[in-house]
């Protein structure tokens, strides 16, 4: 029996433009001043820790090409939130969320089924997205949250420390994502699985994952 219902953001919950073409150009237009800002707080120091760079252009260049290759890594994401914090709390932008999800979660919420987020955004960032979305704020439907602190989302480990630090098990929780990679990690761990197949998303015939076009479809 499904207790918790763990979703993705990125082709699950939001369309993938959303995020590339809204969120990344925005970080990657603030970051040089973010990190000459910044230089010593916390999350820029993580950064140079983790790059080894030493000078505020030489980081700013780390990130960005990280930025334009899509590298999912921890001290980006959390850059990356504190960086749209203030476009999503300045009204800038609103989050692109699917029409199916806000009815979905109101319907899992009521049933008693708990919703979580795993997603490579910073838990700072999955937090405001859902609150600034343009069908308002979801968080109320939200009981956690999860990013790469926890573990890499193609690692089975990550699964089971989700399981955990939400005290189900592994059997009670289904995870819904886009990405074939997570969704064997996923159920490794022993979690069920769906994968969304959103507008625009070539389907692959080898994946072993029931598929679905939209929340609706999933039949709970
Ligand atoms: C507000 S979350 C931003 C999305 C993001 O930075 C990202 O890398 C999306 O990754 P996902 O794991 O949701 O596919
Ligand atoms: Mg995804």
């Amino acid at each position: 029996m499904i207790s918790v219902i763990l979703t993705d953001i990125e082709g699950t919950t939001t369309d993938i433009a959303f995020v590339h073409d809204v969120l990344f150009p925005l970080s990657r237009r603030a970051m040089p001043a973010y990190v000459a800002e910044h230089w010593d707080s916390e999350d820029v120091r993580q950064a140079r820790e983790a790059t080894r760079q030493s000078s505020p252009e030489a980081l700013t260049a780390q990130l960005v090409a990280w930025i334009d290759a899509d590298r999912k890594e921890s001290t980006l994401k959390a850059i990356q939130g504190k960086i749209w914090r203030t476009a999503f709390e300045s009204g800038q932008v609103k989050s692109h969320v699917y029409p199916d999800v806000p009815p979905a979660f109101e319907r899992w919420k009521a049933n008693g089924t708990r919703i979580a987020i795993f997603s490579s955004g910073s838990v700072e960032a999955q937090e405001l997205l859902f609150r600034h979305s343009d069908h308002g704020d979801l968080t109320p439907f939200l009981s956690a949250y999860f990013d790469t602190t926890t573990g890499p989302k193609r690692e089975s480990r990550s699964y089971t420390a989700i399981a955990d630090a939400l005290g189900v098990p592994r059997t009670a929780v289904a995870f819904l994502s886009d990405v074939v990679a997570e969704l064997d990690a996923a159920r490794a761990a022993g979690m069920s699985t769906w994968q969304l197949l959103r507008p625009g998303i070539a389907d692959d015939p080898a994946s072993p994952h029931p598929k679905v076009g939209t929340f609706d479809a999933l039949g709970f």
